[in-house]
């Protein structure tokens, strides 16, 4: 259950400029349907139900020529901008056009167009309940983790992980937007490695707090997720029939 009001005034920043090369399919995976549905359109669709919402920038590549067909694309809250080669430049592009809008400490979510998933109990936790404006959900590993090395040309276990320390980064990842802005920047100029927002801001001496997040906030990357997130959507909001 939701405890609190959701923190207000915040800005969702989508990168949906992928090409879903791990899904192989014949269009980029966030126009895939799902339950009848595109990827996409069913994520903006649960994020245009978080209390609190000012607005969403979504990050679409140069040639993208389906989002004008969803229904969200005319929504006054959803803007669009031209994202980038990687998932960090698309972020980027979506920051530029915030950055010349909004204050400094507005605070940004940043969530995968790939997760259509999340529950809004998560959203909750990472706006209401952590501590810290730098955060983001993660999943703490729940196996046993195996650090490998090659030989002869196969992945062998180099060593035993302590899961204890081992999380695994969802999304939304939470920063002010003058902060995060800043942190990409700089580690998109210095050409780093960078995955997901907190490891720019890792970059910078920032320790963003790990929130856990449910187990289903899946990012849809192989075929066999379809079905999975396809399932756990018709569970989430048609219970009734699943249960009969
Ligand atoms: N240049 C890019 C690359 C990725 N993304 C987005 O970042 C999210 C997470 O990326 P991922 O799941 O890896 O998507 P793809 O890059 O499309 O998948 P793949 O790596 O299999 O090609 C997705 O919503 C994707 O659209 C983006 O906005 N711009
Ligand atoms: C940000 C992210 O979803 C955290 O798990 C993930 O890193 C993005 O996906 P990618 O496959 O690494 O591009």
């Amino acid at each position: 259950m939701i405890s609190g009001s959701l923190v207000s005034g915040y800005w969702v920043v989508v990168p949906a400029a992928g090409v879903g090369k791990r899904m192989g399919a014949d269009r980029p995976k966030q126009y895939l349907p799902l339950l009848g549905r595109p990827l996409l359109s069913l994520t903006l669709s649960n994020i245009l139900t978080w209390p609190g919402l000012s607005g969403i920038v979504v990050a679409l590549s140069a040639d993208d020529d389906h989002f004008s067909h969803l229904a969200e694309a005319k929504h006054p809250q959803v803007h669009r901008v031209t994202g980038g080669a990687e998932r960090a430049d698309s972020v980027l592009a979506a920051l530029d056009f915030l950055g010349t809008r909004e204050p400094q400490d507005t605070p940004v979510l940043v969530h995968d167009a790939a997760r259509p998933c999340v529950a809004l109990e998560d959203i909750s936790a990472l706006l209401d309940e952590a501590v810290s404006p730098v955060a983001l959900l993660a999943q703490p590993a729940s196996d046993t983790v195996k650090q490998s090395a090659i030989e002869q040309g196969c992945p062998v276990v180099e060593k035993t992980l302590d899961r204890n320390h081992i999380w695994l980064a969802q999304t939304p990842q939470r920063a002010p937007l003058g902060l995060l802005h800043s942190c990409l920047r700089r580690a998109l100029e210095q050409h780093a490695a960078i995955t997901d927002e907190a490891s720019a801001l890792e970059l910078f001496g920032h320790a963003p707090q790990l929130v856990p997040g449910q187990r289903d906030n899946i990012k849809v990357t192989h075929p066999s997720d379809i079905v999975l997130a396809e399932t756990i959507l018709r569970l989430r909001y048609a219970p009734t029939e699943d249960k009969r």
